[in-house]
Protein backbone atom coordinates (compact mmCIF):
# COMPACT_ATOMS: atom_id res chain seq x y z
CA UNK A 1 0.00 0.00 0.00
CA UNK A 2 1.36 3.29 -0.69
CA UNK A 3 2.20 5.97 1.65
CA UNK A 4 -0.57 8.44 0.74
CA UNK A 5 -3.36 5.58 0.46
CA UNK A 6 -2.33 4.88 4.37
CA UNK A 7 -2.11 8.58 5.47
CA UNK A 8 -5.64 8.63 3.81
CA UNK A 9 -7.12 5.76 5.62
CA UNK A 10 -5.68 6.77 9.05
CA UNK A 11 -6.79 10.10 8.48
CA UNK A 12 -10.25 8.83 7.96
CA UNK A 13 -9.92 6.71 10.43
CA UNK A 14 -9.43 9.72 12.90
CA UNK A 15 -12.02 12.00 10.87
CA UNK A 16 -14.75 9.39 11.17
CA UNK A 17 -14.14 7.04 14.02
CA UNK A 18 -12.62 9.47 16.72
CA UNK A 19 -9.16 7.37 16.36
CA UNK A 20 -6.23 8.65 17.93
CA UNK A 21 -3.58 8.92 14.82
CA UNK A 22 -1.02 7.16 16.47
CA UNK A 23 -2.65 4.72 16.79
CA UNK A 24 -4.35 4.44 13.70
CA UNK A 25 -1.21 5.21 12.04
CA UNK A 26 0.70 2.03 14.11
CA UNK A 27 -1.54 -0.60 13.33
CA UNK A 28 -1.63 0.83 9.34
CA UNK A 29 1.94 0.28 9.22
CA UNK A 30 1.77 -2.68 10.81
CA UNK A 31 -0.88 -4.00 8.21
CA UNK A 32 0.87 -2.74 5.57
CA UNK A 33 3.65 -5.23 6.55
CA UNK A 34 7.20 -5.46 5.04
CA UNK A 35 7.19 -1.58 3.27
CA UNK A 36 10.06 0.49 2.20
CA UNK A 37 10.84 2.77 4.95
CA UNK A 38 11.17 5.94 3.14
CA UNK A 39 7.12 4.57 2.10
CA UNK A 40 6.11 4.42 5.83
CA UNK A 41 8.42 7.42 6.67
CA UNK A 42 6.30 9.66 4.17
CA UNK A 43 2.86 8.06 5.55
CA UNK A 44 4.08 9.36 8.97
CA UNK A 45 4.91 12.71 7.62
CA UNK A 46 1.79 13.14 5.90
CA UNK A 47 -0.62 11.86 8.29
CA UNK A 48 1.18 14.22 11.29
CA UNK A 49 2.00 17.09 8.87
CA UNK A 50 -2.00 17.45 7.80
CA UNK A 51 -3.64 16.58 11.02
CA UNK A 52 -1.20 19.76 12.73
CA UNK A 53 -2.05 22.06 10.13
CA UNK A 54 -5.28 21.30 9.23
CA UNK A 55 -6.59 24.83 10.19
CA UNK A 56 -4.40 26.49 8.36
CA UNK A 57 -5.19 24.04 5.27
CA UNK A 58 -8.61 24.57 5.96
CA UNK A 59 -8.25 28.60 5.68
CA UNK A 60 -6.09 27.91 2.33
CA UNK A 61 -8.59 25.53 0.80
CA UNK A 62 -11.59 27.75 1.70
CA UNK A 63 -11.61 30.49 -0.79
CA UNK A 64 -11.53 27.64 -3.78
CA UNK A 65 -14.39 25.74 -2.60
CA UNK A 66 -18.04 26.46 -3.16
CA UNK A 67 -18.92 24.63 0.32
CA UNK A 68 -17.47 25.01 3.81
CA UNK A 69 -14.73 22.85 4.09
CA UNK A 70 -16.11 22.10 7.65
CA UNK A 71 -19.89 20.44 5.97
CA UNK A 72 -18.23 18.83 3.14
CA UNK A 73 -18.01 14.92 3.11
CA UNK A 74 -15.31 13.43 5.64
CA UNK A 75 -13.74 12.04 2.99
CA UNK A 76 -13.89 14.26 0.98
CA UNK A 77 -12.00 17.28 3.33
CA UNK A 78 -9.57 14.37 4.58
CA UNK A 79 -8.40 13.97 1.13
CA UNK A 80 -8.83 17.78 0.34
CA UNK A 81 -6.18 18.56 3.18
CA UNK A 82 -4.33 15.69 2.35
CA UNK A 83 -3.81 17.23 -1.12
CA UNK A 84 -3.05 20.87 0.33
CA UNK A 85 -0.84 19.54 2.80
CA UNK A 86 1.71 18.61 -0.15
CA UNK A 87 1.02 21.36 -1.98
CA UNK A 88 1.32 24.29 0.71
CA UNK A 89 4.39 22.63 2.95
CA UNK A 90 5.79 19.46 1.13
CA UNK A 91 6.34 21.47 -2.19
CA UNK A 92 5.44 18.37 -3.88
CA UNK A 93 4.46 18.69 -7.41
CA UNK A 94 0.79 19.93 -8.45
CA UNK A 95 0.63 16.82 -10.98
CA UNK A 96 1.16 14.35 -8.11
CA UNK A 97 -0.33 16.15 -5.57
CA UNK A 98 -3.50 16.62 -6.83
CA UNK A 99 -3.92 13.46 -9.36
CA UNK A 100 -2.93 11.39 -6.62
CA UNK A 101 -5.39 12.87 -4.21
CA UNK A 102 -7.96 12.38 -6.44
CA UNK A 103 -6.74 8.69 -7.18
CA UNK A 104 -7.61 7.98 -3.14
CA UNK A 105 -11.20 9.58 -3.39
CA UNK A 106 -12.19 7.65 -6.48
CA UNK A 107 -12.25 4.59 -4.53
CA UNK A 108 -14.83 5.90 -2.07
CA UNK A 109 -18.49 6.01 -2.67
CA UNK A 110 -17.94 5.25 -6.51
CA UNK A 111 -16.04 8.50 -6.99
CA UNK A 112 -18.47 10.78 -6.45
CA UNK A 113 -16.27 13.78 -4.46
CA UNK A 114 -13.40 13.06 -7.04
CA UNK A 115 -14.73 16.06 -9.75
CA UNK A 116 -14.59 18.21 -7.02
CA UNK A 117 -11.73 17.66 -4.63
CA UNK A 118 -9.81 17.69 -8.21
CA UNK A 119 -11.58 21.10 -9.33
CA UNK A 120 -10.33 22.11 -5.45
CA UNK A 121 -7.00 21.26 -5.37
CA UNK A 122 -6.31 22.36 -9.13
CA UNK A 123 -7.52 26.01 -8.35
CA UNK A 124 -5.32 25.88 -4.70
CA UNK A 125 -2.28 24.63 -7.20
CA UNK A 126 -2.70 27.59 -9.50
CA UNK A 127 -2.50 29.84 -6.64
CA UNK A 128 -1.04 27.98 -3.41
CA UNK A 129 -1.08 30.76 -0.90
CA UNK A 130 -0.96 30.40 3.06
CA UNK A 131 -3.35 32.42 5.33
CA UNK A 132 -1.36 35.65 6.32
CA UNK A 133 -1.27 35.94 10.40
CA UNK A 134 -2.34 39.44 11.37
CA UNK A 135 1.10 41.07 13.19
CA UNK A 136 2.20 39.68 16.68
CA UNK A 137 1.88 43.17 18.64
CA UNK A 138 -1.34 44.04 16.95
CA UNK A 139 -3.19 40.53 17.92
CA UNK A 140 -0.84 38.04 19.56
CA UNK A 141 -3.32 35.00 20.02
CA UNK A 142 -4.45 35.68 16.64
CA UNK A 143 -0.80 35.78 15.31
CA UNK A 144 -0.04 32.39 17.26
CA UNK A 145 -3.42 31.20 15.72
CA UNK A 146 -2.98 31.42 12.34
CA UNK A 147 0.68 31.12 11.97
CA UNK A 148 1.01 27.85 14.03
CA UNK A 149 -2.64 26.05 12.93
CA UNK A 150 -3.76 26.32 16.32
CA UNK A 151 -7.44 26.67 17.67
CA UNK A 152 -7.58 30.54 18.73
CA UNK A 153 -9.15 29.38 22.06
CA UNK A 154 -5.66 27.77 22.85
CA UNK A 155 -3.66 30.79 21.20
CA UNK A 156 -5.84 32.85 24.15
CA UNK A 157 -4.79 31.11 26.52
CA UNK A 158 -1.59 30.44 26.07
CA UNK A 159 -0.63 34.16 25.39
CA UNK A 160 -2.61 35.59 28.45
CA UNK A 161 -1.09 32.97 30.51
CA UNK A 162 2.76 32.65 29.24
CA UNK A 163 2.91 35.76 26.93
CA UNK A 164 2.91 36.15 23.32
CA UNK A 165 6.73 35.18 22.63
CA UNK A 166 6.16 32.02 24.36
CA UNK A 167 2.94 31.11 22.92
CA UNK A 168 4.62 31.37 19.76
CA UNK A 169 7.20 29.16 20.81
CA UNK A 170 4.84 26.82 22.04
CA UNK A 171 2.72 26.64 19.33
CA UNK A 172 5.53 25.92 17.06
CA UNK A 173 7.56 23.75 19.26
CA UNK A 174 3.75 21.72 19.47
CA UNK A 175 3.97 21.45 15.21
CA UNK A 176 7.32 19.36 15.48
CA UNK A 177 7.94 15.80 15.84
CA UNK A 178 8.14 14.55 19.65
CA UNK A 179 11.06 12.55 20.73
CA UNK A 180 11.13 8.59 20.95
CA UNK A 181 11.68 8.68 24.97
CA UNK A 182 11.98 5.36 27.25
CA UNK A 183 12.32 4.70 31.03
CA UNK A 184 14.22 2.55 32.59
CA UNK A 185 15.33 1.84 36.12
CA UNK A 186 18.49 1.02 34.64
CA UNK A 187 19.03 3.30 32.27
CA UNK A 188 22.60 3.72 31.83
CA UNK A 189 22.92 0.11 31.28
CA UNK A 190 20.53 -0.06 28.57
CA UNK A 191 21.94 2.96 27.32
CA UNK A 192 25.31 0.73 26.71
CA UNK A 193 23.23 -1.65 25.13
CA UNK A 194 22.07 0.40 23.02
CA UNK A 195 25.04 1.58 21.84
CA UNK A 196 26.67 -1.68 21.20
CA UNK A 197 24.25 -2.47 19.14
CA UNK A 198 24.78 0.70 16.84
CA UNK A 199 21.83 2.72 18.34
CA UNK A 200 21.64 6.54 18.47
CA UNK A 201 20.79 6.81 21.81
CA UNK A 202 21.58 8.98 24.73
CA UNK A 203 20.29 10.28 28.37
CA UNK A 204 17.30 12.51 28.99
CA UNK A 205 18.00 16.14 29.80
CA UNK A 206 16.62 16.10 33.08
CA UNK A 207 15.01 12.50 34.30
CA UNK A 208 17.51 10.07 35.49
CA UNK A 209 15.80 7.41 34.36
CA UNK A 210 15.15 8.77 30.94
CA UNK A 211 16.57 7.68 27.61
CA UNK A 212 16.01 9.37 24.07
CA UNK A 213 16.60 7.02 20.90
CA UNK A 214 16.71 8.39 17.36
CA UNK A 215 16.50 6.79 13.97
CA UNK A 216 15.60 3.61 14.87
CA UNK A 217 11.99 1.77 16.33
CA UNK A 218 11.43 1.20 19.45
CA UNK A 219 11.63 -2.37 18.60
CA UNK A 220 15.29 -2.40 17.78
CA UNK A 221 15.88 -1.11 20.90
CA UNK A 222 13.89 -4.06 22.44
CA UNK A 223 16.00 -6.30 20.71
CA UNK A 224 19.07 -4.58 22.05
CA UNK A 225 18.09 -4.34 25.54
CA UNK A 226 18.48 -8.10 26.54
CA UNK A 227 16.57 -8.13 28.93
CA UNK A 228 17.00 -4.42 30.47
CA UNK A 229 13.26 -3.28 31.60
CA UNK A 230 11.96 -0.05 29.73
CA UNK A 231 9.27 1.74 28.90
CA UNK A 232 7.67 3.97 26.42
CA UNK A 233 7.41 7.47 28.46
CA UNK A 234 7.69 11.11 27.81
CA UNK A 235 10.52 12.75 29.98
CA UNK A 236 7.78 15.37 31.04
CA UNK A 237 5.48 12.15 32.19
CA UNK A 238 8.62 10.87 33.87
CA UNK A 239 9.68 14.32 35.42
CA UNK A 240 6.07 13.92 37.25
CA UNK A 241 6.70 10.88 38.50
CA UNK A 242 10.12 11.92 39.74
CA UNK A 243 8.25 15.22 41.34
CA UNK A 244 5.46 13.14 42.79
CA UNK A 245 7.15 10.36 44.59
CA UNK A 246 11.14 11.05 43.82
CA UNK A 247 11.90 11.42 47.64
CA UNK A 248 10.85 8.03 47.97
CA UNK A 249 12.98 6.50 45.84
CA UNK A 250 15.01 3.60 47.92
CA UNK A 251 13.03 3.84 50.83
CA UNK A 252 11.62 0.43 52.19
CA UNK A 253 8.25 0.12 52.80
CA UNK A 254 6.44 2.97 51.37
CA UNK A 255 2.79 3.08 49.76
CA UNK A 256 1.75 5.73 47.07
CA UNK A 257 -1.81 5.80 45.68
CA UNK A 258 -1.76 6.25 41.87
CA UNK A 259 -5.57 7.76 41.89
CA UNK A 260 -5.80 8.13 37.99
CA UNK A 261 -4.03 4.72 36.53
CA UNK A 262 -4.47 3.78 33.15
CA UNK A 263 -2.19 2.99 30.80
CA UNK A 264 -0.20 2.89 33.96
CA UNK A 265 2.91 4.60 32.87
CA UNK A 266 3.55 6.50 36.56
CA UNK A 267 2.35 3.62 38.28
CA UNK A 268 5.52 1.41 37.00
CA UNK A 269 7.18 4.78 37.78
CA UNK A 270 6.26 4.67 41.45
CA UNK A 271 6.72 1.03 41.61
CA UNK A 272 10.39 1.35 40.39
CA UNK A 273 10.89 4.25 42.97
CA UNK A 274 9.30 2.41 45.80
CA UNK A 275 10.90 -1.24 44.89
CA UNK A 276 9.87 -4.32 45.47
CA UNK A 277 9.24 -3.87 49.29
CA UNK A 278 6.87 -1.09 48.59
CA UNK A 279 3.42 -1.09 47.79
CA UNK A 280 1.59 1.22 44.47
CA UNK A 281 -2.36 1.31 44.77
CA UNK A 282 -2.99 1.97 41.29
CA UNK A 283 -7.19 3.48 40.78
CA UNK A 284 -8.57 3.66 37.24
CA UNK A 285 -12.29 4.14 36.44
CA UNK A 286 -12.78 2.20 33.66
CA UNK A 287 -13.08 -1.67 34.26
CA UNK A 288 -11.13 -2.68 30.71
CA UNK A 289 -8.29 -0.46 31.71
CA UNK A 290 -7.80 -1.52 35.17
CA UNK A 291 -7.61 -4.88 33.28
CA UNK A 292 -5.17 -4.20 31.06
CA UNK A 293 -3.50 -2.46 33.75
CA UNK A 294 -3.26 -5.42 36.25
CA UNK A 295 -2.40 -7.68 32.89
CA UNK A 296 0.66 -5.28 32.46
CA UNK A 297 1.78 -5.55 35.64
CA UNK A 298 1.72 -8.78 36.28
CA UNK A 299 3.57 -9.09 33.04
CA UNK A 300 6.05 -6.89 33.97
CA UNK A 301 6.76 -8.39 37.34
CA UNK A 302 5.54 -5.57 39.87
CA UNK A 303 4.08 -8.16 42.58
CA UNK A 304 3.94 -4.31 44.61
CA UNK A 305 1.37 -2.92 42.25
CA UNK A 306 -2.06 -3.51 43.19
CA UNK A 307 -5.15 -2.27 40.51
CA UNK A 308 -8.36 -1.14 42.23
CA UNK A 309 -11.05 -0.70 39.50
CA UNK A 310 -13.46 2.35 41.60
CA UNK A 311 -14.29 6.41 40.93
CA UNK A 312 -11.48 8.47 42.20
CA UNK A 313 -13.90 11.29 42.95
CA UNK A 314 -15.70 9.11 45.51
CA UNK A 315 -14.24 7.23 48.93
CA UNK A 316 -12.15 4.57 47.52
CA UNK A 317 -13.26 1.07 48.75
CA UNK A 318 -10.64 -0.88 51.36
CA UNK A 319 -8.24 2.33 51.46
CA UNK A 320 -8.03 4.59 54.64
CA UNK A 321 -7.85 7.79 54.65
CA UNK A 322 -4.56 9.71 55.78
CA UNK A 323 -2.87 5.77 54.95
CA UNK A 324 -0.36 6.93 52.20
CA UNK A 325 3.02 8.55 51.97
CA UNK A 326 2.11 10.10 48.34
CA UNK A 327 -0.55 10.26 46.61
CA UNK A 328 -0.66 11.16 42.32
CA UNK A 329 -3.63 12.49 40.75
CA UNK A 330 -2.47 12.41 37.13
CA UNK A 331 -6.19 13.83 36.13
CA UNK A 332 -8.08 13.31 33.01
CA UNK A 333 -7.72 16.52 30.97
CA UNK A 334 -7.69 18.05 27.59
CA UNK A 335 -4.62 16.87 26.52
CA UNK A 336 -3.48 20.36 25.05
CA UNK A 337 0.24 19.44 26.56
CA UNK A 338 0.58 16.54 24.02
CA UNK A 339 -0.40 17.71 20.16
CA UNK A 340 2.93 16.96 19.31
CA UNK A 341 1.52 13.43 20.00
CA UNK A 342 -1.86 14.06 19.45
CA UNK A 343 -2.47 16.87 16.77
CA UNK A 344 -5.95 15.73 16.19
CA UNK A 345 -6.79 17.34 19.62
CA UNK A 346 -6.43 20.54 17.74
CA UNK A 347 -9.75 19.60 16.08
CA UNK A 348 -11.80 17.97 18.57
CA UNK A 349 -11.23 20.23 21.75
CA UNK A 350 -13.46 23.60 22.60
CA UNK A 351 -13.19 26.15 25.17
CA UNK A 352 -15.77 24.35 27.19
CA UNK A 353 -13.74 21.59 27.44
CA UNK A 354 -11.27 23.01 29.37
CA UNK A 355 -14.31 24.04 32.51
CA UNK A 356 -15.45 20.53 32.00
CA UNK A 357 -12.45 18.80 32.50
CA UNK A 358 -11.92 21.34 35.90
CA UNK A 359 -14.83 20.34 37.25
CA UNK A 360 -14.28 16.76 36.96
CA UNK A 361 -10.05 17.15 38.08
CA UNK A 362 -11.49 19.34 41.06
CA UNK A 363 -14.04 16.21 42.25
CA UNK A 364 -10.96 14.03 41.73
CA UNK A 365 -8.30 15.91 43.85
CA UNK A 366 -10.62 16.87 46.61
CA UNK A 367 -11.19 13.13 47.11
CA UNK A 368 -7.63 12.00 46.44
CA UNK A 369 -5.70 14.32 48.73
CA UNK A 370 -7.21 12.68 51.81
CA UNK A 371 -5.64 9.67 51.21
CA UNK A 372 -2.06 11.31 51.79
CA UNK A 373 -1.21 11.26 55.51
CA UNK A 374 -0.59 14.26 57.29
CA UNK A 375 2.32 16.20 55.73
CA UNK A 376 2.86 13.60 52.90
CA UNK A 377 2.63 14.96 49.58
CA UNK A 378 0.01 15.03 47.15
CA UNK A 379 0.49 15.72 43.48
CA UNK A 380 -2.18 17.05 41.47
CA UNK A 381 -0.65 16.65 37.74
CA UNK A 382 -1.84 17.24 33.86
CA UNK A 383 -0.53 16.66 30.41
CA UNK A 384 -2.37 19.71 29.34
CA UNK A 385 -1.36 23.49 29.06
CA UNK A 386 -4.47 25.59 30.26
CA UNK A 387 -4.60 27.98 33.75
CA UNK A 388 -8.43 26.37 34.55
CA UNK A 389 -6.67 23.06 34.50
CA UNK A 390 -3.93 23.55 35.94
CA UNK A 391 -2.60 26.73 38.38
CA UNK A 392 -6.17 28.16 38.77
CA UNK A 393 -7.20 24.45 39.91
CA UNK A 394 -4.55 24.43 42.35
CA UNK A 395 -5.02 27.86 43.84
CA UNK A 396 -8.54 27.06 44.84
CA UNK A 397 -7.23 24.25 46.71
CA UNK A 398 -4.94 26.26 48.82
CA UNK A 399 -7.49 28.85 48.55
CA UNK A 400 -9.38 26.11 50.48
CA UNK A 401 -6.31 25.98 53.39
CA UNK A 402 -4.06 23.10 51.71
CA UNK A 403 -0.66 24.58 51.52
CA UNK A 404 2.22 24.06 48.67
CA UNK A 405 4.78 21.59 49.57
CA UNK A 406 8.30 22.40 48.18
CA UNK A 407 9.83 19.59 45.11
CA UNK A 408 11.55 16.39 46.05
CA UNK A 409 15.51 17.93 46.95
CA UNK A 410 17.47 18.22 43.69
CA UNK A 411 14.46 18.40 41.15
CA UNK A 412 15.42 19.81 37.85
CA UNK A 413 14.95 23.71 39.13
CA UNK A 414 14.41 24.99 35.08
CA UNK A 415 11.00 22.54 35.10
CA UNK A 416 9.68 24.86 38.24
CA UNK A 417 7.74 27.77 38.49
CA UNK A 418 8.10 30.73 40.38
CA UNK A 419 5.61 29.15 43.11
CA UNK A 420 7.54 25.08 43.15
CA UNK A 421 5.13 23.69 40.76
CA UNK A 422 6.51 21.67 37.38
CA UNK A 423 5.80 23.05 34.33
CA UNK A 424 7.19 21.72 31.52
CA UNK A 425 7.29 23.30 27.81
CA UNK A 426 8.33 21.26 24.49
CA UNK A 427 9.54 24.82 23.85
CA UNK A 428 11.61 24.51 26.78
CA UNK A 429 11.89 21.42 27.72
CA UNK A 430 11.74 19.09 24.40
CA UNK A 431 9.14 16.95 26.15
CA UNK A 432 5.34 17.08 26.36
CA UNK A 433 3.74 20.09 28.13
CA UNK A 434 3.08 19.15 32.00
CA UNK A 435 1.88 20.79 34.68
CA UNK A 436 1.61 19.75 38.46
CA UNK A 437 1.55 20.93 42.34
CA UNK A 438 2.42 19.42 45.19
CA UNK A 439 0.19 19.86 48.29
CA UNK A 440 -0.19 18.68 51.91
CA UNK A 441 -2.83 16.93 53.01
CA UNK A 442 -4.27 19.19 55.90
C1 LIG B 1 -4.26 11.16 32.22
S1 LIG B 1 -4.81 9.53 32.28
C2 LIG B 1 -3.67 8.79 33.37
C3 LIG B 1 -2.36 8.39 32.71
C4 LIG B 1 -1.54 7.51 33.62
N1 LIG B 1 -1.31 8.10 34.92
C5 LIG B 1 -0.21 7.16 33.00
O1 LIG B 1 0.80 7.77 33.33
O2 LIG B 1 -0.17 6.25 32.18
C6 LIG B 1 -6.23 9.61 33.29
C7 LIG B 1 -6.83 8.26 33.60
O3 LIG B 1 -7.84 8.48 34.61
C8 LIG B 1 -8.94 7.66 34.32
N2 LIG B 1 -10.11 8.25 34.99
C9 LIG B 1 -11.00 9.15 34.51
N3 LIG B 1 -11.89 9.48 35.44
C10 LIG B 1 -11.55 8.79 36.56
C11 LIG B 1 -12.12 8.70 37.85
N4 LIG B 1 -13.20 9.40 38.20
N5 LIG B 1 -11.54 7.88 38.75
C12 LIG B 1 -10.43 7.16 38.40
N6 LIG B 1 -9.86 7.20 37.18
C13 LIG B 1 -10.42 8.01 36.28
C14 LIG B 1 -9.01 7.62 32.82
O4 LIG B 1 -9.72 6.48 32.38
C15 LIG B 1 -7.53 7.58 32.44
O5 LIG B 1 -7.09 6.25 32.32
Amino acid sequence: MSARRIAFEVLRRVEEGGAFASRALDAALEAAGAIDPREAGLATELTYGTLRRALTLDAALAPHSRRAIGTLDPAARVALRLGAYQLLFLGTAAHAAVGETVGLVKAVDAGRAAGFVNAVLRALSRAPRLPEPPPLGDDPAGHVAVAESLPRFVAEEWVAWLGAEEALALARAMNQPAPLCVRSPRRDELLEKARAAGLAARPAARSPHGAILSGAPVRALARAAQGVPFQVQDEGAQLAGLYAAGHLAGSTGARVLDACAAPGGKTFHLAELVGPHGEVVAVELHPRKADQLRDEAARRGYRQVKVICADASQPLPGLAPASFDAVLCDAPCAGLGTLRRHPELKLRRTAEDLARAAGLQRAIAANALRYARPGAPFTYAICSLSRAEGPALVQALVDLGFSRLPPPAGFPADALTAEGDLLTLPSRHDCDGFYAARLAAR
